[in-house]
């Protein structure tokens, strides 16, 4: 999708995009999620390696939601599955609190037993926990997404944003530091996107501790973002405060326009 073709509605800045003091504070803290120049490459069918990342470096704070954005196919979600551990990087290192999830784009793939709460204990197994352990940690989780009262819910009869928070909070009930979340919203309807970003938003607020980057296209999500990065071309232009990135990311829409003469 070229730039030119997404929303500029939020392109005013907002006591939200001033989080200056924030990220400096949040600077002087280990980051929850940290990439150094790290490069991702393919071999093609002729045997030629293809870059896909290019000199990568990031770092996002515990407590905070950042948000990646970027072109279509710039490699916002290679991006991601590297930071995952699901791809090495060919070159650079990654750093991220541990345990970490992965949460996919299409709600449907995210969750895997009969009800909510049963969902939710899934992947509460491996943890050697007292049902009452368990039953308490599920609580929490599904509080924190704003699900507690669908505990019992039969899993089939959720809406694509409520099988999202479900899939979160599976997330949370296992402790994660770190939230790596791909396109969440790309299914959901307006009320179930903002329903799902704004679970995401407080339960890292709330924790304090936990991490969350968030690819998207949808400028508007920014609303509710710590900080950003715009990728181009598997390099990382631009990292830090929203309303910087947004700016650039105007600037270039502007240039876009000009190019075409519109
Ligand atoms: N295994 C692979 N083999 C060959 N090319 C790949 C592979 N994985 C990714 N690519 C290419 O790398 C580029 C980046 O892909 P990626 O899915 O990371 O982009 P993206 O920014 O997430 O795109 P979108 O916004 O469309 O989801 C694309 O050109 C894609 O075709």
């Amino acid at each position: 999708m070229p730039w030119a073709s997404l929303s500029t509605a939020l392109m005013k800045p907002s006591p939200r995009y001033c989080r200056c003091r924030s990220l400096i504070v949040a600077a002087e803290v280990a980051p929850a999620i940290e990439a150094h120049k790290v490069s991702f490459s393919v071999t093609n069918k002729q045997g030629k390696s293809v870059p896909i990342l290019k000199n990568c470096s990031l770092h996002v704070p515990p407590g905070q939601l950042w948000m990646l954005l970027g072109p279509n196919g710039c490699g916002k979600s290679t991006l991601l599955k590297v930071l995952a551990g699901l791809l090495n990087p060919s070159d650079g290192t990654v750093n991220i609190k541990k345990p970490s999830s992965f949460v996919f784009q299409n709600p449907d793939h995210q969750v895997v037993m009969p009800t909510v709460e049963a969902d939710v204990a899934f992947g509460l197994g491996k943890f050697n926990l007292t049902s009452d352990e368990v039953r308490s940690r599920v609580s929490e989780a599904l509080e924190a997404v704003g699900m507690l009262h669908y505990s019992q819910r039969q899993i089939q009869t959720l809406s694509g944003g409520q099988k999202q928070r479900v899939a979160i909070a599976g997330a949370l009930a296992e402790a994660c530091k770190v939230l790596l979340l791909d396109e969440l919203t790309t299914f959901l309807d307006e009320h179930d996107q903002i329903g799902v970003i704004k679970a995401v938003k407080n339960t890292v607020a709330a924790s304090g501790e936990v991490a969350a980057l968030w690819v998207t296209h949808r400028l508007e999500e920014l609303n509710y973002a710590d900080g950003a990065l715009y990728m181009e071309d598997g390099r990382i232009m631009m990292h830090g405060d929203v309303w910087s990135v947004l700016s650039f990311i105007k600037a270039k829409q502007v240039q876009y326009r000009d190019h075409l003469h519109l």
